[in-house]
């Protein structure tokens, strides 16, 4: 097969939407900024087919009839199909959201389209229902042999199944369009057999898609019309950007090398940067770009002034167009943020406190703590598994106890897939929980009643900051967000600022204060700083006695030591210089992994790897005769 460059890497018009009346009941709002989430109009309103609708709305449990029917079907008429008809969950969407009802009437006239809108504004429907109402219109009836006809492509693989199962419901009364998924991690000669029947719809990741494309000779996409890029950032950051223009290029030639004209791609994602310009450039065709706050309303302005949409074009907004103004991100306006300056030595008491006083206050809750490293999860999981600790055993002849008792969840990419599957499920299901997870959590993945996002390692990246508080406040719901930085660290509260983004300090001292302190000489208000508190001392020297004693949390500690510095000098760009190891007292790191002193043997390897560092530079021509101290 010719492999050719799409032609639309020439510079095209960049022309904005047509308002439809449908866009109207949102035109006069900030549509994706999250504060009226809902829009004035009906699913109906926007064009789509009555049965989709219907599967939209309607009741999240099937009525006495529905289950009547259903047994009634089953039983005496062994139909499986009417059973599944009846008992269809459908989504109880009253509604559409601001986003959808912007974006819906845009997909259905076939035009590319860039979606920028806040976390957990509904953005899946927003491209699944247009998809799913033109595939059904299609007559004669599409058949599995037809091949796949949309491709959805998502970053991980908790998003692979959670936009698939939103398929499945979709596609209840639809049962001749079939949905799909191809992700790593799954076996990939079921997956080649599920290709070769036919999927209609299919959701992948970027890598096994590509994979599949290579070589699975059945996989038919010969029909294929839409090309779906949900988180388009995260899928170019994660490194797929190659595989991303592989996929382009052997998707969208035809065999004799003509390009398929009714071919629609769609790039969303709560935040963007400057690698989804060039994605855009390569697979969008003069798009329509919703929710870029003021370049829309720009756009508009100069379509109204000069009366063409024809005279937008990319030459007059410049190459970064796309991106410029959305650099400001989209929160929901509901979310209360907060950043907590903690000591490096007493991060983890400190931690430990803040999720004992949220689950005590509360009764349930649901949090969700993201770190920095897979080892770093299974530290802390392990810990809170086993921590058992009596703060007044002496005193008061208390018996040791759990530290923390909610049902506690892990989710990394080093689990294995089975794993992660039950993880997410179950951590879903529960009405009070706590998920201990890596960045695999931060995009996409919609978690009912999460209450709040502890980002006890920093983000790295403003955009990762933005996606990880939108796991909660999602829609409407209320949500918190606490970020710990450490004192060194605090001016990544500047460069928040600089994408809007505003944080109030969490009122530490007072969650501190609420502990009993039995027998202790001190008043509260005597204290000056947080370490000296004697909760946290207490608390860190318990621990740091439960890890000294048990040898396999003791080990794993000090490799999570050891794989939490090399994170922290993986930052990037401008965040290097706020994210500085050396800036680090690396005695109290050691502490914050309840360890009383640095292991020794990771000194010697961060002086060899600075050496090292050192003599590369010097080398290439780098260096600039300065010292590098590493406090220890
Ligand atoms: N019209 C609607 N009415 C009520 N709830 C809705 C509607 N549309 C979507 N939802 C619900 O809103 C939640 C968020 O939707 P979705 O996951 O699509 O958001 P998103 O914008 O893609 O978020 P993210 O940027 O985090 O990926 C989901 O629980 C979904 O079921």
């Amino acid at each position: 097969m010719k492999n050719e460059k799409m032609p639309t890497q020439k510079k095209k018009p960049v022309p904005v939407a047509k308002l439809t009346p449908a866009h109207e009941c949102t035109k006069k709002k900030d549509v994706m900024k999250g504060g009226d989430v809902f829009a004035d109009c009906s699913f109906t309103s926007l064009g789509l087919h009555p049965g989709l609708c219907e599967q939209l709305k309607g009741s999240r449990l099937p009525t006495y009839r529905f289950v009547l029917l259903n047994l009634v079907a089953y039983f005496f008429f062994q139909i499986e199909g009417i059973f599944g008809w009846f008992s269809a969950e459908r989504l109880g969407f009253e509604v559409p959201t601001q986003v959808q009802a912007q974006a819906i009437p845009v997909v259905l006239t076939g035009r590319h389209v860039l979606v920028n809108a806040a976390t957990g504004t509904g953005k899946t429907i927003a491209y699944l229902a247009p998809i799913i109402h033109q595939l059904q219109k299609i007559d004669p009836r599409i058949q599995r042999s037809d091949g796949t006809f949309a491709l959805v492509i998502v970053p991980t693989r908790e998003l692979c199944m959670q936009v698939y199962e939103i398929l499945q419901k979709l596609l209840h009364r639809f049962h001749w369009i079939v949905p799909g998924y191809i992700m790593g991690g799954e076996n990939r000669s079921k997956e080649k057999a599920r290709l070769r029947k036919g999927i209609s719809i299919l959701v992948g990741t970027p890598g096994r898609l590509l994979d599949h494309l290579k070589n699975t000779s059945s996989f038919s996409h010969a029909n294929l019309r839409w090309m779906v890029f949900d988180e388009a950032d995260r899928i170019l950051e994660l490194g797929f950007g190659k595989d991303i223009e592989e996929i382009l290029d052997t998707l969208c030639t035809r065999k004799d090398g003509s390009v398929d004209g009714k071919r629609q791609n769609l790039l969303l994602s709560a935040t963007l940067n400057e690698k989804v310009n060039r994605l855009a450039k390569i697979s969008l065709e003069n798009p329509v770009m919703l929710g870029l706050g003021e370049r829309l309303t720009q756009l508009e302005t100069m379509v109204e002034q000069t009366g063409s949409l024809k005279s937008v074009n990319n030459e007059d907004l410049g190459d970064a167009s796309i991106v410029e103004h959305s650099t400001d991100f989209r929160l929901p306006v509901q979310l209360i943020q907060t950043y907590a300056k903690v000591p490096c030595g007493s991060r983890l008491a400190i931690l430990l406190s803040v999720l004992k006083h949220l689950f005590e206050k509360e009764g349930s809750n649901k949090i969700v703590v993201f770190f920095s490293t897979c080892d770093s999860v299974d530290f802390h999981y392990k810990l809170l598994s086993e921590f058992c600790w009596a703060p007044y055993e002496q005193l008061v002849g208390e018996s040791k106890q759990k530290f923390l008792r909610c049902k506690t969840f892990r989710l990394h990419g080093n689990m294995e897939q089975e794993d992660r599957k039950t993880t997410f499920q179950s951590f879903k299901t529960e009405k009070s929980a706590l998920l201990l997870s890596t960045d695999v959590s931060a995009r996409g993945l919609d978690i009912p009643k999460v209450r709040c996002i502890i980002q006890y390692d920093s983000p790295g990246e403003a955009t990762e900051y933005v996606h990880r508080v939108g796991r909660t406040a999602r829609l409407d719901k209320r949500g918190d967000s606490l970020l710990f930085l450490q004192p060194v660290e605090i001016d990544y509260l500047k460069d928040l600022e600089k994408h809007g983004v505003k944080l109030t300090e969490y009122p530490l001292m007072k969650v501190l204060d609420s502990f009993p302190l039995y027998g202790k000489k001190f008043h509260a208000k005597n204290f000056v700083t947080l370490d000296a508190h004697p909760w946290v001392l207490s608390l860190q020297n318990a621990l740091e006695s439960f890890v000294s004693t048990e040898a396999n949390i003791n080990k794993l500690a000090k490799n999570t030591y050891c794989s939490w510095i090399r994170a922290y000098t993986a930052h990037r760009g401008e965040l290097k210089s706020i994210f500085m190891v050396k800036k680090l007292h690396l005695g109290h790191v050691a502490k914050s992994f309840a360890l009383k002193e640095q292991p020794s043997l990771v000194v010697k390897s961060l002086q060899r790897q600075g050496k090292k560092r050192k003599r590369d530079q010097r080398q290439k021509g780098l260096i600039k005769k300065r010292k590098v101290i590493i406090r220890t």
